[in-house]
């Protein structure tokens, strides 16, 4: 063990690798012959980026566990401090027709599965017509543009603007509950808010931390946990968007105070400006 920060070493081996990752893509835009444990399809690149991070994140100093979407077990290591949780590929279907993707990261102080409330930091790298990463830690959040390893800052103390403009919800319109399509016929009835949707939550995230706003995936009909993984999804992206002075919630409360039971438990995502979640938990009850 070193008196490194075990933190920091992940982000920057994260940041480091992103440039990899989006030269990786190409040649590998076709499907694995396999599923992960969520029963989706794999594509090429998801395996590969998992692997790519496995094997770096899982020999850091300090690093206990490394957990994936796109692996059953957890990676155990040789270390006890801190735990990973990956999104290798976030919106990897967008890859056949080349819209954006990213990676998204938790890094936690508890073995997994973990609660949000264990978060010590948490990220996306966003492969934009640029790369760019948006880091939270200690309640702030830094954008970076990213180019061949290095990271330049591009904005500090980086917070959600107050007048909401955009919006994305996914799921299927006949899918979502009666409560959830009249809350969303309301932010719609605004003529201030702007539809975003991209269909890679993490494009749709970074869209409200730049514009304000919100982004959804919430509980289905037949699916009432939504479809995006707790650790993976959930988690990190509600740790940023609350340092940023926005708000998460499940529906009922917040992300990072729901109780995981498994490292590939999904939960409901909601995530933007306070008050939209405030009327979203108004409009579910
Ligand atoms: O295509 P669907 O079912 O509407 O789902 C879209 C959502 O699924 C995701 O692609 C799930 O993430 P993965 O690509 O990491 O599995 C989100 O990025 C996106 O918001
Ligand atoms: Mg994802
Ligand atoms: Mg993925």
């Amino acid at each position: 063990m070193t008196d490194a920060d075990p933190v920091d070493d992940v982000v920057a081996t994260i940041a480091r690798s992103a440039t990899e990752i989006r030269q990786g893509l190409v040649g590998r835009r076709g499907k694995a012959d396999a599923e992960n444990p969520s029963g989706e399809t794999q594509a090429e690149a998801d395996v590969w980026a998992d692997e790519l991070l496995a094997d770096r994140l899982s020999s850091i100093d300090g690093v206990a566990q490394y957990a994936s979407e796109e692996r059953s077990d957890i990676v155990d290591c040789e270390d006890d401090r801190i735990t990973v949780a990956v999104d290798p590929l976030d919106g990897s279907s967008n890859l056949k027709s080349n819209n954006t993707m990213g990676t998204v990261f938790g890094i936690y102080d508890e073995p997994l599965p973990a609660p949000g409330s264990a978060l010590v930091a948490s990220g996306w790298i966003l492969y934009g017509p640029i790369t760019t990463m948006a880091y939270a830690r200690d309640g702030t959040v830094t954008k970076y543009e990213l180019t061949g390893g290095e990271r330049t800052v591009v904005e500090e103390d980086v917070t959600l603007p107050e007048d909401p403009l955009v919006y994305g919800f996914g799921g299927r319109v006949p899918d979502w509950p009666d409560d959830f399509r009249e809350y969303v016929r309301e932010i719609e009835s605004n003529p201030d808010h702007k539809l975003r949707y991209g269909g890679a939550m993490i494009g749709d995230v970074n869209q409200v931390l730049t514009y304000g706003g919100i982004f959804a995936y919430p509980a289905l009909e037949d699916s009432p946990r939504g479809k995006l993984r707790l650790q993976f999804e959930g988690n990190p992206i509600a740790y940023l968007i609350e340092a940023a002075g926005g708000r998460s919630s499940d529906g009922r409360q917040s992300i990072l105070d729901v109780d995981p039971t498994d490292v590939h438990d999904r939960v409901p995502l909601h995530v933007g400006n306070a008050d939209l979640i405030d009327r979203l938990e108004d409009a579910l009850e």
